[in-house]
């Protein structure tokens, strides 16, 4: 299960939030290489997300635990991912929709106030296979 397992990512903030949640969708991976995958299939993906920061808002929180959730869930939930314009040119495979995900979290971590940010995304496409999202350091 997603939730006894939280590999860790080194940093040196002083507050670390994580958030798992889980939302359903299908997808197909029209490729020759994804074998039975390229035919349309539902997952329950499960993710947690990694968020890190120095300061807090005002409530107190690096970023409400429930923003984040709405967030996944309005845009993923019961929807087929092949349909969202971001996999208009590529497939919606766990690695990219990490990816994905990481980007819609921080482009809203980069509206807030405190600037916290997300530094690691885990995708469980199957009780089998999962994939985690580090975003490259960009140098200073
Ligand atoms: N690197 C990737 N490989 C595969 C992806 C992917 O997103 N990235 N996706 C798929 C399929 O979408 C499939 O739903 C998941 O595949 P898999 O883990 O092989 O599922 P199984 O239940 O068949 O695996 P078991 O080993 O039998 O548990 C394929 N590959
Ligand atoms: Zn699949």
């Amino acid at each position: 299960m997603m939730q006894q397992f939280y590999p860790t990512v080194s940093h040196s903030y002083c507050f670390e939030l994580n958030k798992d949640m889980h939302f359903s969708a299908a997808h197909y991976i029209p490729a020759d290489e994804a074998g039975k995958c390229a035919k349309m299939h539902g997952h329950t993906y499960h993710l947690n997300l990694t968020i890190a920061g120095d300061q807090l808002n005002d409530t107190g929180f690096l970023i409400d635990f429930k923003h984040l959730k709405d967030l996944v869930h309005k845009r993923y939930d019961h929807s087929v991912l092949n349909d969202h314009p971001e996999f208009s040119d590529t497939f919606p495979t766990t690695e990219l929709l990490a990816r994905q995900i990481h980007t819609l979290i921080q482009e809203m971590l980069d509206q807030t106030d405190n600037q916290p940010e997300c530094l690691q995304v885990i995708v469980r496409e199957t009780p089998t296979s999962y994939v985690i999202y580090r975003p490259k350091k960009v140098p200073s």
